[in-house]
Parts: C-alpha cells; structure tokens; sequence
C-alpha cells in the first residue's frame, strides 16, 4: 500500500520532466520508482541527463539506461527529484535514512528546483521523531560525539546519539563516513540547529534540508497532493 503510493508519487514527478533536463536523481525506496519510471521514459525518447545521490541509483539508473554525468561535468542541475523521511508545512526535511544525505544535499544545492516525493506518512507538523542523521568522519569520534551531546544540551534537546549499524560494525557512507542518529523526538528550531551542527568539528553534513525543496508531492489514499510551503499537513 504504502509503495504503491510511493509509485504514485514518483509518477507525478516523472510527469514534470521535460527534454534537455538536467536532473537530480534521488536515493530510497520512493525515489527507485522514480528512477525506473523515469527509464520507462528515457527508452521512450525523453532526453535528460543525471546526477546520481548515490552509488546504489547511480547502478539502478545505469540499468535503466538512463545518460549519467557528474557536478564537475555539469555543475548545474535544472531538477532534482527526490524522497525524505520527514517533511514539515514549510518543506523543512529530515533526510539521510539510507545515508546518503551529504550527496542529496550537494545535489539537491546545485538544483534550480527540488520536488521531494513521498507517502503520507512522511508528513509531520514538527520535525525530530525520526532520528536526525548526523555525518561524521571517523577521525575523532569520541570527541565530536562528545560535542554534539553538549551542543544538544545547550539547545534544550534531548536524545541519545546512536551510531548507525552498531559500534562494532558501523555504517560507512559512500562517502566513507559514519552516521550518527540524533533521537531528538522534536525540533522546535531547526534553522538554529542546522546551523549549529555544522560548526561542529568532525561534522560532515546532517540531514536537515531547510529551504531547499520548492514542492512535494505526497501520495495518499485520495491520490496525489501538491504541497508547497506553508500547505496544511
Ligand atoms: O538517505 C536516504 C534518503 O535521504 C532517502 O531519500 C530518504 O531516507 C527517504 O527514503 P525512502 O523513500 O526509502 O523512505
């Protein structure tokens, strides 16, 4: 259920895409349909060109058949499409669940436009029930792990910070980093927090994409709703 919706999603913004598109292409399980129906397209005739967020859709794209680049070759991206894990009415967005956050919001930066898809379970009124997920590089960890539960202090926040796949077999990005997932339950001021997470040595990005995306569209049982900022959730 929940993945046909997903499917839906993806199929509303595969519709927005037009030839000559330079497009960025999402990592997760909503934005894999996206990929495939963007393929069904490419084989069609549709001429666009992609920047993978990942190492896992840049395999998926490439069997798709659809013409990839990279941000040096073509630093400018016209859209990116991708999924998120939290999204709040003023399309603030946790994301990096499958990790791959840092690539998303290099990516998604260097988009004119971002359309995020996703069910409607992804909506929220306030960000932080899902983990908030921290990049770190694994110089140093002990400390920055020490600085980001000061900093979480300081900000009133509380939570655990858990490191993603377990201390004895963490995680590493395609980055070659290590994620940790800050339980903060909520994020009353994710402008502040964004902010101050990236002043953290050791810091490599987190999830909070603020002011990035321009539109969603949120598949529920009563089909797809467009959503911009400041839309009722
Ligand atoms: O790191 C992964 C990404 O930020 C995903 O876009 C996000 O986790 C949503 O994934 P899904 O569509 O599988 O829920």
């Amino acid at each position: 259920m929940s993945d046909d919706m997903k499917r839906l999603a993806a199929e509303r913004a595969v519709a927005d895409v037009t030839s000559g598109m330079r497009l960025g292409i999402g990592t997760g399980s909503t934005a894999e349909h996206f990929v495939r129906a963007l393929g069904v397209r490419v084989r069609g005739g549709l001429d666009v060109i992609g920047v993978p967020t990942s190492e896992r859709t840049r395999a998926l794209a490439q069997e798709e058949g659809i013409p990839l680049t990279t941000l040096e070759e073509t630093p400018a991206l016209d859209l990116t499409v991708d999924g998120a894990d939290e999204i709040d009415n003023a399309l603030r967005l946790i994301k990096g669940g499958g990790g791959a956050h840092l690539r998303e919001k290099i990516v998604a930066a260097a988009s004119t436009r971002m359309i995020v898809i996703a069910d409607g379970s992804k909506c929220v009124q306030t960000l932080g029930k899902f983990p908030l997920p921290i990049e770190v590089v694994p110089f140093g960890l002990g400390a920055t792990r020490n600085a980001l539960e000061k900093l979480f202090v300081s900000l009133g926040l509380g939570g655990e910070l858990t490191m993603r796949g377990g201390e004895q077999h963490p995680f590493v990005t395609d980055g070659g980093h290590y994620i940790l997932d800050a339980h903060l339950t909520a994020i009353p001021d994710a402008e502040t927090l964004a902010r101050a997470l990236v002043a953290v040595p050791g810091v490599v990005e987190h999830g909070l994409f603020i002011g990035l995306a321009d539109k969603a569209y949120v598949a529920g049982t009563d089909g797809v709703f467009e959503m911009t900022a400041g839309s009722e959730v």
